[in-house]
């Protein structure tokens, strides 16, 4: 398959890892004989000292141009600390969501059952945990009108959804648990927001369309609760846009590290894939991140466009790095291995060899396709 990729690096670890998943993307189109082109572009805070713009007309053009984005990182501390700054590093992201119409955030949490003592919660609670978080990512609160008063006294941000910008993403929540165990959890704040009362009104119409599957409610409150306490009762999370942030980036705790966490942002006719995390600006330059989120997030492209074994040697080859304790420091502190090394043991471990493969493996720690 020729494939035209769109790379965006940014700023912080994101170039470190990105480079990974791409020495990764390269393993499979040796091993299996695809030919994917990269090109570069700039986006975040580089951009900004660039053009002055986090996201510029180019790198716009690229991905659009392109069937797909991988996405490092965002994000410097020269903004994250200066609040009356105006233009942001995050504000090329969000705008970079809203122009491709990456309305769907797929965000998958599996427990690598070699990682279980990894965990800081403990193993009978995180045991069995497997679920997919479905953020809606170009609406609610981030995007909604933002105002401050003239004396910069007050602030408000609105949090606006519409029926067809809820219902949209709810098709393709029901239809990922219906690909799975069949439930799938609305994660919201009705007991308050009106918007929060428009997703139940919406979600619950759409969910008689799919009488297969069990529609649960929960308040999001008590979701960031129950993610801890019994995770293992989830299937299919949907959730608006704010929401879906937060508990995703707590979900990640259960297995281990936010740096095993990838995700695929997907719209009708574009995507886009990145690790959850940020640009972690501690780390930049010392070869100490952990590149598996962003490998995994290689893993969701390749699933996109229906490579399926593809995928699965990359998911295998990640498995055997954690296996052999190939690993970065947040899953080992006394680990030698660095970002570069777990690339590189990645990439040469991509080996296509479906009759090995095996579903029920309990080795595998993202066995199951995420993408529908
Ligand atoms: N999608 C994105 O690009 C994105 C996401 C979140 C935050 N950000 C931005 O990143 C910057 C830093 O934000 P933050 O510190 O709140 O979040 P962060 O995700 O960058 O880091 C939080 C913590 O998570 C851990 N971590 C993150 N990535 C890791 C990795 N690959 N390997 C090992 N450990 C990892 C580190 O302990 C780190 O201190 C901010 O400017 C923020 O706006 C960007
Ligand atoms: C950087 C920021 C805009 C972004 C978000 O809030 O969506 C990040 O936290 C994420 O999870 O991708
Ligand atoms: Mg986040």
């Amino acid at each position: 398959m020729n494939l035209n990729i769109a790379l965006l690096p940014g700023d912080g670890i994101g170039p470190e890892v990105l480079d990974q998943a791409v020495k990764c993307l390269q393993a499979v189109e040796e091993t299996f004989n695809h030919n994917f082109t990269y090109k570069e572009a700039s986006v975040g805070a580089i951009a900004i000292d660039k053009t002055g713009t986090p996201l510029p007309k180019k790198t716009l053009d690229l991905c659009k141009n392109a069937d797909a984005v991988l996405f490092g990182a965002i994000g410097d501390p020269k903004y994250d600390n200066n609040p009356t700054v105006k233009v942001r590093p995050e504000q090329g992201l969000l705008q970079l969501r809203k122009e491709l119409g990456l309305y769907t955030n797929i965000r998958p949490v599996k427990v690598f059952s070699t990682l279980i003592e990894k965990s800081p919660l403990k193993e009978e609670i995180i045991t069995n945990t497997d679920f997919t978080i479905y953020r809606e990512l170009t609406g609610g609160i981030y995007f909604g009108e933002k105002k401050v008063n003239e004396s910069g006294t007050i602030a408000s941000d609105l949090c606006e959804y519409s029926e067809k910008e809820i219902s949209r993403i709810a098709h393709m929540a029901f239809k990922a648990s219906k690909n799975r165990n069949n439930k799938l959890t609305l994660v919201d704040k009705a007991n308050v927001l009106e918007s929060s009362r428009l997703w139940r009104r919406v979600v619950s119409k759409i969910g008689e369309s799919y009488p297969e599957v069990l529609l649960e409610f929960l308040f999001v409150d008590n979701a960031a609760m129950q993610i801890i306490l019994n995770p293992s009762q989830f299937d299919v999370i949907l959730t608006e846009n704010m929401f879906g942030d937060i508990i995703s980036d707590e979900s990640s705790v259960i297995g281990g590290s936010i740096g095993l966490l990838p995700s695929a942002s997907i719209g009708d006719e574009r995507a886009l894939f990145e690790p959850i995390h940020g640009s972690y600006p501690q780390a930049t330059g010392k070869n100490i991140a952990n590149p598996i989120a962003s490998i995994l997030s290689a893993a969701m492209l390749l699933e996109h466009f229906g490579l399926f074994e593809e995928a699965m040697s990359v998911r295998e080859a990640v498995d055997k790095s954690l296996r052999k304790g190939v690993v970065t420091s947040d899953l080992d502190e006394t680990s030698k291995y660095g970002t570069d090394h777990v690339g590189d043991f990645i990439a040469d471990n991509i080996v296509d060899n479906p009759d090995d493969f095996n579903m029920n493996d309990e080795n595998i720690g993202l066995g199951k396709s995420t993408i529908i």
